[in-house]
This record gives C-alpha cells, sequence and structure tokens, in this order.
C-alpha cells in the first residue's frame, strides 16, 4: 500500500513538472540567424605566438568555403598595441574574396580606416567600451574622446558609402571595473546607432554574464535601438555562452558574432577565455530549425586546420564531439 501510494504521488508531481514545462513560453525564434565569424581577428589578436599570414589567409579562404556570410578578417589597429595584427595589408591582399561574403576590419581611428580602405575594405568596425577604464586600457582614450573618434571615421565612411559596424566592450561587465550598468551600455550603444553604425555588436568581453544579466542589459538597450540592429558577441568564460545567445534570439536578435573552434579574447581583458566557439552556435541553432548557411563538416575542417597550426585542442563542444564520433 506504501509501496503504491509513493508511486501515485512520484507520478503526480511528474506530471506537475511536465504541466510546468508545457507550460513554459514558446518562444518564436527567427526563420534565420547571421554568423559573425570573429576567429581570424579577435581568435588570433590574442595568440602568443604570432600567426603567419599564410595561415591566416588560409583560415579565411576556409571559412569563407563554409557558407559564413561576415568574416572578421583583420585589424588596423596600432602594431605596437596588437603586433598579432600587424600583418593586416597582407592578409587583405591574400585572401580570396566570395562574392557573397563581407570581410569586415576593425578601424579605431581615422588613421586605421583610411589604412583599411587602402587595403580594399569594403566594410569597418568601430570599437567603443561602456566601461572608462577598460576604454583606457583598450584604445588609450576616455568614452568620450573614443566617440569623437569614431565621429570621424563614420562621417568618412559615409562619404566612401563603407558601412560601419559599432561594438560596444565590457556590456556585462569590465575587468578593471566589475559590474557595468545596462543604462551605461545602453548610452553608448545609442550613440553609435545615432552616428550611423548599421548594426551594434553587444561585448561580453570577459565572459561573465549570465541569461539574466543579458536579459537585464538587452532590454535596456532595446528601449533606444531596434533588435534587428543589434548582435551579440559572448566570450564563455563561464560557460554561459549559448544560454545567453538563445536568452537574445527570445528577445528578438538576429546576429550572433563567434569564433570559429572558440579562439580568442581581448589583449586589454585578461583573464577572458574565448569566444563562444562557432560550431557550437550552428550546432545550437540547427537543433532549434534556424537557417544560417553554414556547413557545419566544412566549418569543423577550418577548426581542425586552425588548430594544428596553433598546436591546440578545440574549445568547441560540437568539434570534439564531432571528432569521437
Ligand atoms: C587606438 C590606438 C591606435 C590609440 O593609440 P595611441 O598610442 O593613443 O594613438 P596615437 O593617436 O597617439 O598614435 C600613436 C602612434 O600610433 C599610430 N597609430 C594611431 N592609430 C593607428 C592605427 N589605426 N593603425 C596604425 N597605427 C596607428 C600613430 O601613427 C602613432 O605612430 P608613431 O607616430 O608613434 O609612429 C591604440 O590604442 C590601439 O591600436 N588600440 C587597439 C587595441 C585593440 O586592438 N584591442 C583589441 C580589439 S577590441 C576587442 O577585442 C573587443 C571586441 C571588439 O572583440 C569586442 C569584445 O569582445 O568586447
Amino acid at each position: 500500500m506504501i509501496a503504491v501510494t509513493a508511486r501515485m504521488s512520484v507520478s503526480r508531481r511528474l506530471g506537475a513538472a511536465l504541466r510546468q514545462v508545457s507550460s513554459l513560453p514558446n518562444y518564436s525564434y527567427p526563420k534565420e540567424v547571421k554568423i559573425v565569424e570573429v576567429g581570424p581577428r579577435d581568435g588570433l589578436q590574442n595568440e602568443k605566438n604570432i600567426v603567419p599570414a599564410e595561415v591566416k589567409i588560409q583560415l579565411i579562404n576556409m571559412l569563407s568555403e563554409s557558407g559564413l556570410q561576415a568574416i572578421e578578417a583583420t585589424s588596423f589597429v596600432s602594431p605596437k598595441w596588437v603586433p598579432q595584427m600587424a600583418d593586416h595589408i597582407n592578409v587583405m591582399h591574400g585572401i580570396k574574396r566570395f562574392p557573397n561574403v563581407s570581410y569586415p576590419v576593425l578601424a579605431p581611428n581615422l588613421t586605421g580606416f583610411q589604412k583599411a580602405v587602402e587595403c580594399g575594405a569594403k566594410e569597418v568596425a568601430i570599437f567603443g567600451a561602456a566601461s572608462e577604464l577598460f576604454s583606457k586600457k583598450n584604445i588609450n582614450c576616455t568614452i568620450e574622446e573614443s566617440l569623437q573618434r569614431f565621429k570621424e571615421v563614420t562621417e568618412a565612411a559615409k562619404e566612401a558609402n563603407i558601412p560601419v559596424r559599432g561594438y560596444v566592450s565590457c556590456v556585462l561587465g569590465c575587468p578593471y571595473e566589475g559590474k557595468v550598468s545596462p543604462s551605461k551600455v545602453a548610452e553608448v550603444a545609442h550613440k553609435m546607432f545615432l552616428m550611423g553604425c548599421y548594426e551594434i555588436s553587444l561585448g561580453d568581453t570577459i565572459g561573465v554574464g549570465t541569461p539574466g544579466s543579458m536579459r537585464e542589459m538587452l532590454t535596456a538597450v532595446l528601449d533606444v535601438i531596434p533588435a534587428k540592429a543589434l548582435a551579440v558577441h559572448c566570450h564563455d568564460t563561464y560557460g554561459q555562452a549559448l544560454a545567453n545567445i538563445l536568452v537574445a534570439l527570445q528577445m528578438g536578435v538576429r546576429v550572433v558574432d563567434s569564433s570559429i573552434a572558440g579562439l580568442g579574447g581581448c589583449p586589454y581583458a585578461q583573464g577572458a577565455s574565448g569566444n563562444v566557439a562557432t560550431e557550437d552556435v550552428v550546432y545550437m541553432l540547427q537543433g532549434l530549425g534556424i537557417h544560417t548557411g553554414v556547413d557545419l563538416k566544412k566549418l569543423t575542417e577550418a577548426g581542425a586546420f586552425i588548430c594544428k597550426a596553433l598546436g591546440r585542442k578545440s574549445s568547441s563542444k560540437v568539434a570534439q564531439a564531432m571528432c569521437k564520433l
């Protein structure tokens, strides 16, 4: 009798749990998501040993073959600050440009913008921060000064008919200041948007965010920028990146930055791990029935190539699993 009662109460509890699950909101996900591959830039800017330009070029060509629509190729920053990207001219001249792929590059100021355009860049990205100390460490100026520089870039870009993407770093935490307020993120993002950035990529630079803090921050940003002009850029230090991306998708974001094999980090954000791995993002999106246009097999081949060149195991769980199967 006791056993029967116990079984009934277990089945009642199970029923309640199932009812809870089925009463969860049925999120509507987009049919399509654009992935911005940042591995060749964000991934390789942080490598101790400088990766030869030929390896970067082959990686970018392999990524282009995989069906990605956007591959951030390099950055036009000071070689004294980031020597890993000093070969930008060779990279820009060496890559094969696929017709439907864009190859944006970072340009922190007018000098960088002009050099990028001379190398044939058709899209640039400016990069600011929602934290004063990070801005100072990363680009050697205050947020206000950075916005002045970005204005010069966006004005020159407008004249040259070059689209500009804007990054805001430290949207969910800063390595120097700790917590960053969602209202500050929204303020900086809005100013960059008004300047003419067609898209604002919100960077969890040190990967400390959670679905809760992502939701809170996005709620503030969505008050001033439409979802269709937003992207998320999640590092995976605490293993929350995929969950954070899922929340962003539920809130209407349609563009996700990621890095092949989970490479990456910022030289001015010590301790931060790589970006979320592109392979893992594609796998999750496929599981949700969302089209990315990316061939996962070709993507993992590109990941295997760069991991071999770096003498390193992939940080992508999907790539690791596919190797074993
Ligand atoms: C912004 C600067 C240049 C200011 O650096 P500065 O030293 O303050 O600049 P300056 O204007 O005083 O110029 C000093 C020297 O740099 C030169 N210079 C000036 N500008 C350029 C340029 N564009 N390209 C090449 N050279 C340049 C300039 O010509 C001069 O040369 P010198 O007369 O001494 O020979 C510097 O701080 C810098 O290069 N910082 C880049 C840092 C960086 O690349 N960080 C990583 C990318 S951001 C990131 O990873 C985060 C992100 C985007 O992924 C999103 C996320 O995860 O949150």
